[in-house]
């Protein structure tokens, strides 16, 4: 085993970290502020965002996650996670690199599975940062972490397809910038299970499509983001909209899920490593009961902890993406369900020790940790629940070991 990044990694990570420091850091607060200046959190977008896009862009720190060099900056998922990480130390980061979810996930689609047309209409806006996408899988009335589930029509009509049905958790569709949903439908009722769902790509200004609501997550509303509810009534699109073909969702889902899902977790890494470092910061100054916090025996356990749990998630990490990059994504599916479950766990732990630490401060929104917990919560149900991927990898566990009964 090797575990020194090349040369390239780490002159990024130092060019990441360097731009965090100086320019996202300093700007979160300044973001909310802009946020709520505006008469509606939801109808603009704080220009600072903008400005540092640009500057991101300038710096060639922008489009890392994609593999394809033509496209994006040529890095595998191995010499990704560790820049990925750095992005997750801020929840404002991920966009300012054009490297946010779902974006990253939809652009992926596009890349792999795209038409010319469909690459030149929706893919170059995304990669250049232009517009922002969707992606609507969820829905209220159907148990959605079994995707067979999923009800929502896709009928061929004509050289059209009309779709109806409701979505909801459909992130970023709350973005003045966003534009375009892809759509997760049933499509081929009467076909073998996994085929008969299929991936559409729906204009949000397409009539019968009606943003209803958006759903806030712990009190945070993640605007101008958001999560919507999206109700989809005779919502009529021509058949070129079609992602690959007819019932390949499935198949579709197991290209996009796979980066989408280590993404996650590589960001959930750096969240933990930001909280860690300020529950160290912060017990060796605050005083109680005669001596620092630092002192006290138990914050030593958390501090250790924490270091041995952010390693461990850090190196299943790794071992997912060198999966990922040496035997595809569908061969790391059991990396992948297992580091799906041990990130958001971690994470989370990480994070509330911090909160600890800061007493009632930590629950504040003075420091990001409310926020961050909030959003690594979420994750242990979002893009697949823990007990999805924990089946997944006993299923996995069980064919390894068969016996004849
Ligand atoms: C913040 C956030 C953002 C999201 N963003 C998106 C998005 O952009 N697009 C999108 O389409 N969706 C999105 N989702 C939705 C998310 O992917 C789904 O919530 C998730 O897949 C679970 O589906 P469900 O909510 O219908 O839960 P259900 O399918 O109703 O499951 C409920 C619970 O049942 C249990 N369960 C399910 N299966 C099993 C099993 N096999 N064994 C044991 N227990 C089980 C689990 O505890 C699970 O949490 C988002 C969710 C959140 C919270």
């Amino acid at each position: 085993m090797y575990f020194q990044y090349s040369s390239k990694v780490e002159e990024l990570q130092k060019e990441l970290t360097a731009f965090m420091e100086e320019y996202i850091y300093p700007n979160e607060k300044v973001y909310e502020k802009q946020l709520n200046a505006e008469a509606s959190r939801w109808e603009t977008v704080p220009h600072v965002m903008e400005e540092l896009k640009k500057k991101a862009r300038e710096k060639g720190l922008w489009n890392l996650f994609l593999p394809d060099s033509e496209l994006g900056a040529g890095l595998t998922n191995t010499e990704y996670a560790p820049l990925c990480e750095i992005m997750g130390r801020s929840l404002l980061a991920p966009e300012v690199f054009n490297c946010g979810a779902p974006d990253t996930g939809n652009m992926e689609v596009l890349v792999r599975y795209g038409t010319q047309q469909q690459k030149q209409k929706w893919l170059q806006p995304l990669l250049n940062g232009d517009i922002r996408s969707c992606f609507s899988m969820t829905e209220p009335d159907t148990a959605s972490s079994d995707a067979t589930n999923i009800a929502t029509s896709i009928e061929k009509d004509g050289a059209d397809y009309v779709i109806n049905g409701r979505k909801w958790w459909s992130s970023g569709a709350g973005d003045p910038r966003c534009r375009i949903s892809i759509v997760m439908g049933r499509s081929n009722p009467h076909a073998p299970k996994y085929e008969q769902q299929s991936m559409i790509l729906v204009p949000l200004d397409t009539p019968g499509v009606i943003i209803e609501r958006t759903l806030p997550v712990f009190g945070y509303d993640h605007a101008p983001h958001g999560h919507a509810e999206i109700s989809f009534t005779n919502v009529r699109v021509p058949e070129e909209n079609m992602i690959w073909g007819e019932g390949k969702g499935f198949a579709i889902a197991q290209g996009r899920l796979g980066p989408g899902r280590i993404h996650h977790c590589m960001r959930l890494i750096g969240a933990a490593e930001r909280a860690l470092e300020e529950l160290c910061k912060r017990v060796q100054y605050r005083e109680a009961f005669g001596k620092s916090l630092s002192q006290q025996g138990v914050i030593g356990e958390w501090i250790a902890d924490s270091r041995i749990e952010i390693e461990q998630a850090r190196l299943l990490t790794l071992k997912a993406a060198y999966m990922m990059d040496t035997a595809g994504n569908k061969a790391a599916k059991a990396e992948i369900a297992m580091i799906k479950v041990v990130a958001p766990s971690m994470a989370l732990k990480v994070i509330d020790r911090a909160i600890q630490a800061f007493g009632a401060a930590g629950v504040s929104e003075d420091l990001p940790l409310a926020a961050l917990w909030a959003n690594a919560r979420t994750l242990r149900i979002a893009d697949g629940p823990d007990e999805v991927h924990r089946a997944q990898v006993a299923k996995l566990e069980l064919k390894k070991h068969q016996i004849n009964v």
